[in-house]
């Protein structure tokens, strides 16, 4: 078998929110164009790490990092990093479809135009593109004009991940993008997800445990800010190593 290629590797990461300690020296490596999910009971720190992937907690004031997280094998934490390009690389979705309140068009666009692409020509491409490659293009193509608010919320979560597509990223994070949808809806995010990883890496967050051993390559279960075990999907679901999470994934706890 051949050596797996890391994206993003997590060295000795901690974190704090003011006095409160919420993750304990965590690492972990993030294969490239692979699907790795986070699972473990409310409140073990999955948010929090997902979103120090790209820096989104340099937002809260009381929060404090330590360690290192390498995207490229260059540390994320870094003060000469411009976190506008991290985030263009780094891309996120989140748990509610989070629309703005404009045209489909203008949601799509949005991201390209901040980093300067003004060619009308240019925009429309990316638009169609990142439409098509969220699997919505078909169902909105004749209204791009219709405010994005005015969707379902599983069009709305798929007008999202178009949103982060339309940027080029090269990570796409996704904190439990599917817990506010409907099962149909739900599937189809999951089929996008698969079809997405042969050309992103992927780090998911889910409270559902089917949902990681039907998407995820790899899982990382955690529990009171520590990584308790990662590896593959199959083993961590079928005969993990730790007690602790073949109490988790069958139902014991959580
Ligand atoms: N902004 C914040 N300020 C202080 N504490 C926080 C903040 N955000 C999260 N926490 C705390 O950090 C811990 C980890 O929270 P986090 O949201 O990362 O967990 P989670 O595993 O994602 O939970 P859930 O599955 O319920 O979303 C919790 O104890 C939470 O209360």
């Amino acid at each position: 078998m051949s050596t797996p290629t890391y994206k993003m590797e997590v060295k000795d990461l901690k974190l704090w929110y003011g006095d409160f300690q919420a993750l304990h020296g965590l690492d972990l490596a993030i294969p490239e164009k692979k699907i790795t999910a986070f699972i473990g009971p409310s409140g073990c720190g999955k948010s929090t790490f997902i979103k120090s992937l790209n820096r989104m907690n340099d937002l809260i004031e009381t929060c404090r990092i330590e360690g290192t997280i390498e995207l490229d094998g260059k540390n994320i934490y870094d003060p000469k990093t411009d976190v506008n390009q991290l985030r263009k690389k780094v891309g996120m979705v989140f748990q509610q479809p989070n629309p703005f309140p404009k045209s489909i068009y203008d949601n799509i666009a949005y991201g390209p135009r901040t980093h300067g692409i003004k060619n009308k020509k240019e925009l429309d491409e990316i638009v169609e593109r990142s439409l098509k490659q969220a699997a919505i293009w078909d169902e909105v193509k004749d209204y791009l004009d219709r405010n994005a608010l005015s969707i379902s919320g599983g069009q709305q979560q798929r007008i999202c991940i178009a949103r982060a597509l339309a940027v080029g990223p090269e990570v796409l994070l996704m904190d439990e993008p599917t817990s506010a949808l409907d099962p149909i809806s739900t599937a189809k995010i999951e089929e996008l997800v698969s079809d997405l990883k042969s050309e992103y890496t992927i780090v998911m967050v889910t409270h559902n445990m089917q949902q990681a051993s039907r998407v995820s390559d790899e899982t990382a279960f955690f529990l009171n800010g520590h990584i308790i075990e990662h590896g593959d999907t199959r083993k961590i679901f079928t005969n993990p190593d730790q007690e602790e999470t073949e109490n988790y994934i069958s139902g014991r706890f959580g």
